[in-house]
């Protein structure tokens, strides 16, 4: 391994010297990302775990912790949280084992739907569709949790869902509102003890550490058998929890739940029955509890203020929160909940999921939304056509979901007349678009005709999870572009791609890879034309060389300009790392992949869990409302990747990273002590864990650090090492 890595050093040495790139000595993520070693690595990571895929089915898995250690996991869940993370450091934060256990139960319906980018680093898809994934906590758990645990840390998450509360709600928590969970802990260690230290992320050197996991290609182990304690429950698909309510027992362990209780972020701690059925759990109405004080609720903030009609509250009788639930909140039928927010004679307590953004279930809403609304300094809106099309139907759809979320109301025509009925007593349809409607929508916003008339496709240039890059020539204009294809019916988020081609057909700006054209060939083949960025992505150049500070600001600081754009269009782009950076050979910087883009009105914030592990928030993570700070993290985050090669916690399982972004917040910067004041700073104002201190966009266009930025240009040298060196590769094999 040296003597090649000698060899190809020796190779580029003459190069080195003239265009004086230094060439990172690392190339295990480079080599790890490569399209043809995809398939290998899965398979060399898949192990023996099979679950069946049938279709609405919910998956529940009952969670018990007795203060030890977790139980009722299947065995495969348990090995891997096991060999993932000690026991020790279970124990001392299980509550960051919960989170990495609901994204293992997310990945593997990804698995079951066969996508596979969940848990690697590539793109997660939205959770949307993990809401028929489900684990649930049960017995003591809840008990143990605040009592071995900072009880604050659970509090902390209900904080954020008191915040569309009414302020007349009660919550009798058990533990103290005011303090922060460890993910809110900026600047400060972990609770009891500091984490599992990191492999040191030395510049030559670390890739020698003991093996790492499948970096970019890690895939949740399969087995053969089915797993006790994973049930199969059908469940009609509209019927997903999405109730944030929590329970949990109050007093006795083994006693029956007799208390409605706030539990953290969306845990749900069914009735603490020993063997507790998981969908029986919404009809079961629980016993009047005792009259508690309620704590003090933190004042709401003032974007919420104006909303409160929007956290319709949902029925106590829903017991069962899922843990991946997120994103749903507009599909419940909440016509059960009265004004207060207690139904059925319940006295639990309601809490809400919805934010005062439209729904994340469905991309489109938003956009739709836009489209509507006059934005006439950005493009024009989007056609709508007549209303006896499947667009305008799909359209419709999207109208009645945004009346039904409680911010309007409308009009019934009775036998009396018009009558103006609340938005909240009418039964709440999902927004979810059939994919004929998807289809339809495509139709819609693509070019007319057939693109092998207007493009000569030349030669691939990469493979995503969605389709296949090419480089094309235009025919009129001979210009070079790339053209990205897809199979569009086989694609597991069609709406997602619908979404991201209107986002690069409404927003055209230097520092984003602008759309050209798009078609829909058989209604399958679908084209996406956009430019062609012939220094390839980031991630390349961050592997294999050693970018100094003045290049990394110079990167950094056309990011930011492409994301104060989009922020500035109220557009969260959700997904930022170097992988989405495509570079062009004059050394021009542009973000692209725009598929998790959605629109957050402005004071608003979502809670679908969208991203890349590694470069996710601690605020998606935990699943709590968040806004275009996330974009900020993931940008810190990126800088890291320039630093070090690769993001915090790469080296560690996917599982044991979350476990650990979860636990830490925010990740040690390995080389702080070599970095100027200005980057360091720079980094520190990106990765606050407390969103609402973390800089803007607007605040880091004019930190120090991005004036250090050097101009473009110096980055092309670099950019064309990377070319070469991957050229060689590709010949040498
Ligand atoms: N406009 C472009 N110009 C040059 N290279 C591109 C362009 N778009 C994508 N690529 C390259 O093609 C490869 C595949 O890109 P793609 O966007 O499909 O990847 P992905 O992000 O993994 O997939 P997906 O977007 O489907 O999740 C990547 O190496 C990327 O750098």
């Amino acid at each position: 391994m040296k003597d090649a890595k000698k060899q190809l050093m020796a190779g580029e040495k003459e190069k080195r010297d003239k265009s004086k790139v230094r060439v990172r000595d690392i190339l295990g993520r480079f080599r790890l990302f490569s399209p043809n070693d995809k398939a290998k690595d899965d398979s060399s990571t898949s192990s023996s775990f099979e679950i069946s895929s049938p279709y609405n089915t919910v998956h529940r898995v009952h969670v018990g912790y007795d203060g030890q250690k977790f139980s009722g996991l299947p065995q495969p869940w348990m090995d891997i949280l096991l060999r993932d993370i000690s026991e020790a450091d279970q124990k001392r934060n299980p509550t960051a084992v919960v989170t990495a256990l609901k994204f293992y139960a997310a990945s593997l319906k990804q698995q079951e739907e066969g996508r596979e980018k969940f848990l690697t680093t590539n793109s997660v898809f939205n959770s949307s569709d993990e809401e028929e994934i489900d684990v649930q906590l049960t017995g003591e758990v809840l008990q143990r949790l605040t009592m071995t645990e900072d009880p604050c840390s659970w509090s902390s998450s209900s904080i954020s869902r008191l915040d569309a509360l009414p302020s007349s709600a009660s919550l009798p928590s058990p533990s103290s509102s005011s303090s922060l969970s460890p993910a809110e802990r900026n600047d400060l260690p972990p609770i009891s003890s500091p984490a599992p230290p990191l492999p040191p992320r030395q510049k030559s050197g670390h890739r020698d550490a003991p093996p790492p996991p499948p970096a970019r290609t890690y895939k949740p182990s399969p087995s053969t058998s089915s797993v006790n304690g994973y049930h199969h429950l059908q469940q009609p698909s509209s019927s997903s929890s999405t109730s944030l309510t929590a329970t949990a027992s109050e007093s006795s362990a083994s006693s029956s739940s007799s208390t409605i209780t706030a539990t953290p972020d969306d845990v749900a701690v069914v009735a603490s029955a020993p063997t507790p059925v998981a969908v029986e759990e919404k009809k079961t109405v629980a016993p009047t509890p005792a009259p508690r004080v309620p704590p003090k609720v933190p004042p709401k903030p003032a974007h919420l203020k104006a909303s409160s009609g929007l956290g319709s509250p949902i029925s106590s009788t829903s017991l069962s929160t899922s843990l991946n639930s997120i994103g749903t909140h507009d599909t419940n039928d909440r016509s059960s909940s009265s004004r207060d927010g207690r139904s059925n004679g319940s006295s639990g307590i309601m809490m809400t999921s919805s934010s005062n953004a439209s729904s994340d279930a469905d991309p489109l809403a938003s956009f739709n939304k836009e489209n509507e609304a006059s934005n006439n300094n950005v493009a024009p809106s989007v056609p709508v056509l007549a209303p006896s099309t499947a667009a305008a139907a799909a359209s419709n759809k999207v109208h009645n979901a945004l009346n039904n979320n409680g911010k309007a109301s409308h009009l019934h025509h009775g036998e009396d007349g018009p009558v103006r009925v609340r938005s909240n007593a009418a039964k709440i349809e999902k927004t979810k678009m059939s994919d004929e409607e998807v289809i339809t929508e495509l139709r819609r916003i693509v070019n007319p005709g057939n693109p092998l008339e207007h493009y000569e496709v030349k030669k691939q240039i990469g493979v995503g999870a969605s389709g296949t890059v090419y480089i094309a020539r235009r025919n009129d204009t001979k210009e070079i572009v790339a053209v990205k294809r897809m199979a569009f019916k086989s694609q597991p988020k069609k709406e997602m791609l619908v979404t991201e081609i209107k986002v690069m057909q409404q927003y055209t700006h230097p520092n984003l890879v602008n759309y050209i054209d798009s078609y829909l060939v058989e209604a399958d083949d679908l084209w996406v034309v956009m430019d062609y960025l012939e220094g390839g992505n980031l991630t390349d150049v961050v592997v294999k060389t050693e970018l100094d500070e003045g290049q990394i600001a110079a990167v950094l600081k056309e990011c930011l300009k492409a994301l104060h754009f989009l922020h500035s269009h109220s557009i969260v782009h959700r997904d930022i790392k170097s992988d989405n950076v495509l570079l062009g050979m004059n050394g021009a910087v542009k973000l692209t992949d725009m598929g998790f883009c959605a629109q957050i009105q402005p004071g608003s914030k979502r809670d679908t869990v969208v991203g890349t592990p590694y470069w996710m928030s601690p605020e998606i993570l935990s699943k709590k409302k968040y806004n275009y700070k996330v974009d900020i993290w993931s940008l810190g985050i990126m800088a890291l990747e320039m630093i070090d090669g690769e993001p915090p916690y790469m080296r560690e399982t996917p599982m044991k990273a979350i476990f650990l972004i979860a636990q830490n917040g925010k990740p040690e910067i390995a080389r702080r002590n070599e970095l100027s004041p200005e980057l360091v700073d720079f980094l520190d104002r990106c990765l606050v864990v407390d969103p609402e201190e973390r800089a803007c966009t607007e605040e880091l266009l004019g930190h120090p650090f991005i004036r250090t930025a050097k101009p473009l240009t110096s980055l092309v040298p670099y950019i064309k090492a990377v070319k070469e060196l991957k050229e060689k590769e590709s010949r040498g094999k």
